[in-house]
Formats: structure tokens, C-alpha cells, sequence
């Protein structure tokens, strides 16, 4: 199946169904692993608003939810320096933190977000991921704890993810066709 946005055409790469299996079981992992902690989940906004509706319907830990907003995209160019629209509301001193996120590509979003959170001397941090560019990302990251899906190095879009704003209410993901 494709889809046009803007001149730009993709294929469907991922869809909803394997995307929903992948989420129960990440949801498993998560339940287990913070049983019987009460940990708090940081969404980075836009992309991760279908990804964590989903995820969290799968976490039955007492648990808290929050949001930061951040870009650092222009269409579908990199810039390296990432804008913080919204910036972090909790405190997350002595916590368990899990970032939640649609898509690790270079990780300058990641390592933004890292430094944010590391800041306030959580007592531990784990990334929560839905796509991982592998041949893509700039740093090690040691925290990478739950990935749904490692990816190729192509622009995607769907299940959150906007080609020019465009196409995150797709419940399937599409990778960008190049010739
Ligand atoms: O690993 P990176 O190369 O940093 O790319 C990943 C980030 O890029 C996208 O956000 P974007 O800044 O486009 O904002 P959006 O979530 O509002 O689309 C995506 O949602 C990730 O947060
Ligand atoms: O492949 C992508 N698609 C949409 N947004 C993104 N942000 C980083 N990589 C991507």
C-alpha cells in the first residue's frame, strides 16, 4: 500500500497489527521489570503521542505520565540543534524514569532529552523506543532498554511519525520511496 504527501511517496513498511504485538510485549517487559516500583514516563512530543496512547494502555504499575515537546526537524531535513518547546513540569529527583520515544535516527533528540532528565538525578533511565535507525545514530547509548523496531536508514512516517506535518494520524508505518 502507499501513500502521497507533498510529491513524496511511501510505502507501507510496518503496519498496525505487528506494531500492537510489538507494544504487548514491550508492555510485558516494562511490567515486570518495574513491578513494584512507581516509575515515570517521559513522552517527547509529537511523534511519540500514538506510541505512548498504546503503550501506557499496556502498563498496569502504578505509574505517572508526563511530556516534553522538542524539534529538530525542518520537512524532512536534520538540523543538529534540537528547540525545546516544552520543557520538563515533574520532578524526577530519586526516580525511575522511562523516556518514551517514536524514533531514535541521529540521537540528538535522545541526547537532548538524556541531559534534560539526567540533570535532575534520577535514580535510573531507561529509553523506550518504537524505531531504531541503528546506521543512523551519532552517540552510544547505554539506556536503549526496549526497542520495537530497528529500521534502515529511511524517512518514515505514520503512527505519529509527519512528512511536513502531514501523515501522523497513519496507523500503519511507510518508508519514503527513493529512485
Ligand atoms: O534522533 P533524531 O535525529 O533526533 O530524530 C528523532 C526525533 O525527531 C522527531 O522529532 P521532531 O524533532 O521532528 O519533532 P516532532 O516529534 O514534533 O515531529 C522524532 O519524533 C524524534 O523525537
Ligand atoms: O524518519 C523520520 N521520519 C519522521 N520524523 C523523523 N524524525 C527523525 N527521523 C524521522
Amino acid at each position: 500500500m502507499k501513500v502521497t504527501i507533498n510529491q513524496k511517496t511511501f510505502e507501507r513498511i510496518i503496519d498496525y497489527n505487528q506494531i500492537k504485538k510489538r507494544i504487548r510485549l514491550i508492555g510485558i517487559q516494562l511490567n515486570v521489570t518495574y513491578e513494584h516500583q512507581h516509575p515515570v514516563f517521559i513522552g517527547v512530543l509529537n511523534g511519540c503521542f500514538m506510541f505512548m496512547a498504546d503503550l501506557m494502555k499496556q502498563i498496569h504499575m502504578a505509574c505517572e505520565v508526563s511530556f516534553i515537546k522538542l524539534s529538530s526537524y525542518d520537512d524532512s531535513s536534520r538540523r543538529d540543534k534540537v528547540d525545546e518547546l516544552i520543557g520538563l513540569d515533574t520532578n524526577l529527583e530519586g526516580r525511575e524514569v522511562i523516556i518514551v520515544e517514536d524514533i531514535v535516527d541521529t540521537g540528538n533528540s535522545l541526547k537532548h532529552t538524556l541531559d534534560l532528565v539526567n540533570k535532575q538525578k534520577p535514580a535510573s533511565v531507561a529509553v523506550c523506543t518504537l524505531l531504531m535507525k541503528p546506521n543512523s545514530v551519532q552517540y552510544t547509548f547505554d539506556n536503549i532498554a526496549y526497542v520495537g523496531f530497528e529500521i534502515a536508514d529511511d524517512f518514515v512516517i505514520g503512527y505519529g511519525l509527519d512528512y511536513q506535518g502531514m501523515g501522523r494520524t497513519l496507523p500503519d508505518i511507510y518508508k519514503e520511496i527513493t529512485s
